[in-house]
């Protein structure tokens, strides 16, 4: 007990407070460009470069030059540009990380692509499925000379998700429950987030249930069999705030999600963002048995904090045995285990890492080693799989009786 609140303790001031000094840099080291000195970057993205080798932050871009000449000074960045545009004509820029409002992303990602830049944009990587074949679909995520792109779903990283992952008997799953609350005192009502013009909502912003569901089902959803939302005032009212809907998967079994914008503090905190995965019963073996009986499992399998992981997350593995006999049930009970996995080596996988990296830094990883032709852990998103979620989104705005959100102008240029 005292040895996992130490651990807690030390995790969390070297992830908030103090983390280490990140190592020397590489002399092949890539160098980033930011586009807009974004709320996000520093955690998503300076941090996570601050401890990659591999990765310098070469400059940042942003609408107002002075913007990014204090972001720059404040974070080290050596080089400065007044536009986007700008940082992109730069032929030293290897890579960009692009954390603007959901509405920009398909723009400047395909101008990215069309310079010549690797490109990591922030979820969701696009505002609908016309944007998402175009953009994923570009002839330069092809051939020899070909570029990468991440949405930066981070949570697909992060060592307590793969571990997790390892848990699931995906072809046996019945009811996946995913939920999300942000609390409202963290959203100023003026946010990009509920802005239609920038592709804002609520399922777009914490889209993150539907990924959720796609992944642990390792499959498309045949149907969105209900949606509910509530939007924010007007002008603002073709933005939902929350939402709660339900899926229909292939092998029959169903999703559920729920997600605030707006939630109390209460909410936020409790439950605290799970995944919960309830398996089929299943016949498993067992040798001891006299013939004729049969061991069934039900397996329920929960990621409590399936997004931030490194903070704190615990993963609670119940499995209900019944012994059955001629239709009828002898003997029942229930095993309960919590597991965790701060590491890779918790999670099984023999690379090293540190109890400190967020899952932002699990990501830049795996986007550093695509790059360089390296396996890593292979978790990745590809270009096929953010096409598919942009599709589950439309679904899901198509059920809510809201319109998609608005596609790019730059998608008809
Ligand atoms: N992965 C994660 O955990 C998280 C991801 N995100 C994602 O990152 C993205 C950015 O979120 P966040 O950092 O909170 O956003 P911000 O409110 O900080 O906005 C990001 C940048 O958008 C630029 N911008 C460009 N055009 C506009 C415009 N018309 N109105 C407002 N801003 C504009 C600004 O750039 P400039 O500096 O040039 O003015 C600003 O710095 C979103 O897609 C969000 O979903 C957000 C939070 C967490
Ligand atoms: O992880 C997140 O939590 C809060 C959201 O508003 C944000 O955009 C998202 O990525």
């Amino acid at each position: 007990m005292m040895t996992s609140l130490f651990g807690f303790l030390r995790r969390n001031w070297q992830i908030a407070v103090s983390s280490p000094a990140g190592p020397p840099k590489t002399g092949d080291a890539l160098k980033f460009g930011l586009l807009g000195a974004a709320n996000i970057a520093p955690m998503a993205f300076l941090t996570p470069a601050k401890h990659h080798p591999e990765v310098i932050v070469q400059a940042v871009a942003a609408r107002d030059k002075k913007k990014a000449t204090d972001f720059a000074k404040k974070h080290g960045i050596p080089q400065v540009f007044g536009s986007y545009d700008e940082l992109l004509d730069d032929p030293s820029i290897d890579a960009v990380y692009i954390p603007l409002p959901n509405g920009l992303h398909f723009e400047w990602a395909m101008k990215a692509l069309a310079k010549g830049k690797h490109v990591l944009v922030e979820k969701p990587a696009v505002s609908n499925a016309t944007e998402a074949a175009l953009l994923f679909r570009s002839p330069h995520l092809k051939g020899p000379n070909a570029r990468f792109i991440l949405e930066a779903f981070h949570y697909r990283f992060q060592p307590s998700w793969l571990h997790f992952m390892s848990l699931i008997d995906q072809p046996n799953i019945a009811h996946v429950k995913v939920v999300m609350n942000i609390a409202a005192a963290l959203i100023p009502k003026d946010d990009i987030r509920f802005r239609y013009d920038l592709a804002g909502g609520a399922m777009m912003d914490l889209t993150y249930t539907m990924s959720v569901l796609r992944a642990v089902y390792g499959a498309e959803p045949t149907e969105c069999t209900a949606c509910e939302v509530a939007t924010m005032p007007p002008p603002n009212d073709l933005c939902d705030y929350k939402y709660r809907g339900t899926w229909r998967f292939p092998n029959g079994g169903t999703g559920e999600m729920v997600a605030s914008l707006q939630s109390s503090i209460r909410e936020f905190l409790s439950p605290m963002m799970p995944a919960i995965v309830t398996h089929k019963p299943v016949v498993v073996a067992d040798d001891t048995l006299p013939p004729g009986q049969e061991k069934v499992r039900t397996r329920t399998v929960t990621l409590h904090n399936f997004t931030v992981g490194a903070l704190w997350h615990r993963i609670d593995v119940v499995d209900e045995f019944e012994i059955r006999e001629a239709g009828a049930v002898v003997k029942k009970w229930t095993t309960t285990e919590h597991r965790k996995a701060y590491t890779l080596r918790e999670a099984g996988i023999g690379l090293p890492s540190e109890t400190y990296w967020l899952s932002y830094k699990h990501q830049l990883d795996a986007f550093v080693d695509r790059i360089r032709g390296r396996r890593g852990t292979g978790a990745w998103i590809d270009p096929e799989d953010s096409i598919n979620q942009a599709r589950m989104i439309d679904m899901a705005y198509a059920k809510a009786g809201l319109p998609l959100r608005p596609t790019s102008k730059y998608a008809a240029t």
